[in-house]
């Protein structure tokens, strides 16, 4: 388990633009050792805030576009093309702009697709799409996720993992259906926490001062069921971007020297 990181940034635009530029180093850099990158995608408006920062990004194309594995994190469980989906809030943010793989590109699957309305079905699919993924090298059945980045609800509830519910509970499956989500729509697919852990490095992204309580609770030692945002943390490094808003209510001891 991995010590949380805390980069506290001026705003939220700031944030995405610093967390943007980070990303592109990360993927450049794995590409560059490894071949490829693979990167978990989160929904939300800070993690569509980094695709867009992303996009803009004037390093942006120092990525090779083609060798990177795009998978998310969670997906609300609606049609193809619903605007209220996580994979086309993103296509609409960055990925319609970049030239892609479509192979590499793993969106969970639709409610109109062919699980209907089964989502235990349609998580079920998603988490064998990922153990195909998974090489002899990951010793497990996700992929070594790069980076899997995480937005933080105002709940503390991170992908489609929420407080007290039986998702965030989950130790065994790396993929589940959740009913009954506090956050709309209630339907929802979502990778579980240890299928989170799997990953080099865990980014969670809040911003606003409506995170600041969540933020504060996830970081004070409470346990991942009350804070599933706790659970949320990388093998090799867990870090937590934040603006300054949804930093006010942490322990000044907690703050990065930078931000002293
Ligand atoms: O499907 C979703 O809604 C997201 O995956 C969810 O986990 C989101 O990241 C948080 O709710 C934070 O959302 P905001 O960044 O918009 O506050």
């Amino acid at each position: 388990m991995s010590t949380p990181q805390l980069v506290v940034h001026r705003d939220k635009e700031l944030m995405a633009q610093a967390a943007a530029a980070r990303l592109i180093t990360k993927i450049v850099d794995a590409q560059a050792s490894r071949g490829s990158a693979s990167v978990v995608l989160t929904g939300g408006r800070n993690g569509n805030g980094l695709l867009a920062a992303l996009a803009a990004a004037p390093a942006r194309d120092a990525i090779d576009w083609g060798r990177l594995d795009l998978w998310w994190g969670d997906e609300r469980y609606l049609p193809e093309g619903d605007p209220e989906r996580n994979h086309t809030q993103a296509r609409e943010a960055l990925l319609d702009a970049v030239p892609l793989d479509p192979k590499r590109v793993h969106a969970m699957p639709a409610s109109d697709g062919p699980y209907g309305a089964d989502v235990e079905a349609a998580a079920e699919a998603y988490a064998a799409e990922l153990t195909r993924a998974a090489g002899p090298e990951n010793h497990g059945s996700v992929p070594t996720f790069d980076v899997l980045m995480l937005g933080v609800g105002p709940d503390t509830h991170v992908a489609s993992l929420f407080p007290e519910l039986p998702a965030v509970r989950e130790t065994e499956r790396t993929v589940v259906g959740v009913h009954g989500a506090p956050k709309p729509p209630p339907t929802r697919v979502s990778l579980t926490l240890p299928a989170i852990r799997a990953a080099r490095e865990v980014w969670l992204l809040a911003a606003g001062e409506d995170k600041a309580q969540a933020v504060a609770m996830a970081l004070s030692g409470t346990g991942e069921i009350q804070a599933p945002a706790a659970g949320a943390y990388g093998r090799s490094r867990t870090l937590w971007l934040l603006d300054a808003a949804a930093a006010a209510r942490l322990p000044r001891s907690l703050y990065p020297p930078a931000s002293a």
